[in-house]
């Protein structure tokens, strides 16, 4: 599902002394199927981005087509927008409220007013896909689950309405090594076997770097750069200047190069700094 953003700005408390412009004059395409890592400095309009892409904020000025639909129209059904494109807000445990994990996914299928056996059957297949084991969890409380298991439930919560575009928020923070690799794991799972436009917000480079199609970069409300993991990384300087890093894996690679090897220079991932490595253990380079 296609989304267009043309001259989106957005301001907080307009009118008031404490006026903010948290978006300023954002363009942006993004194609269906496309996996987006959308990375900037803390308060760089990232999460007021988000929101204006499933109607819960609505611009001071400019459109917001998804799939050939301005959802920024007056009389714009903000039900069926919302049900099209998934927000998962940052810890979205702290909306579970349901006495069983059954009950909390079925939520939003049932305010749609489906049957119990296509509730039932979205259920299942939303937690089959973020790693829950139905039968063993379905009747458990979401309360006594761990910390990246209460979030795949949410996230499940999500899914079951079945959106075409999912937009998560920090999907991983807060969570122990485990929790966040399940999490990563599924989301990529997820966007290769349902081809679903997925738009990850993160502060790890690494995790972008490995799964993202293309990256946006968000500075003070505007969208500064975009292109590929690896285009976009190698603009070291512009992003350490607004407050970001490179991925890990390109500060070795670098500080190795200066140490006589010579390593590719667009190497972004640890696999492919693995690989690199390798060839040089066994000698096919140096
Ligand atoms: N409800 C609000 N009222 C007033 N200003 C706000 C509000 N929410 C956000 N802002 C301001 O708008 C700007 C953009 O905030 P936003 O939360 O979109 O940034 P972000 O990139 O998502 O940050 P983070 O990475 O910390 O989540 C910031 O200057 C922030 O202080």
């Amino acid at each position: 599902m296609p989304i267009k953003i043309k001259n989106l700005t957005f301001k907080y408390m307009t009118g008031t002394p404490f006026e903010k412009t948290a978006l300023d004059n954002v363009s942006l395409e993004i194609n269906d199927g496309e996996f987006i890592g959308l990375i900037g400095h803390t308060g760089s309009g990232k999460s007021t981005l988000i929101q204006h892409l499933n109607g819960l904020l609505k611009p001071t000025s400019g459109e917001i087509y998804i799939d050939d639909v301005c959802i920024t129209a007056k009389g714009v059904d903000l039900k069926k927008i919302r049900q099209l494109v998934g927000l998962v807000f940052q810890y979205p445990e702290h909306q579970l409220f349901e006495e069983t994990v059954y009950k909390d996914v079925a939520y939003g299928p049932r305010n749609l007013g489906l049957d119990e056996k296509e509730i039932e059957e979205r259920v299942k297949k939303a937690l089959e896909v973020v790693g829950i084991n139905y039968e063993k969890y379905k009747d458990k409380s979401p309360f006594d689950l761990s910390g990246g298991q209460k979030r795949r439930v949410a996230i499940a919560g999500v899914l079951a309405m079945q959106p075409k575009v999912l937009i998560l928020d920090e999907p991983t923070a807060g969570l122990d090594p485990k929790g966040r690799d399940e999490i990563l794991y599924n989301i990529k799972r997820l966007h290769e076997e349902y081809k679903i436009t997925v738009i990850l917000v993160s502060h790890s480079m690494d995790d972008v770097a490995e799964l993202a199609d293309r990256l946006i970069v968000m500075y003070k409300g505007k969208n500064i750069l975009q292109g590929t993991p690896k285009e976009v990384f190698k603009n070291v300087e512009t992003l350490e200047k607004i407050g970001l890093a490179v991925p890990q894996v390109k500060y070795l690679v670098n500080s190795l190069n200066r140490k006589g090897f010579n390593i590719n220079e667009d190497i972004i991932t640890v696999s492919e700094a693995r690989d690199a490595i390798l060839k040089i253990l066994r000698g096919e380079e140096k």
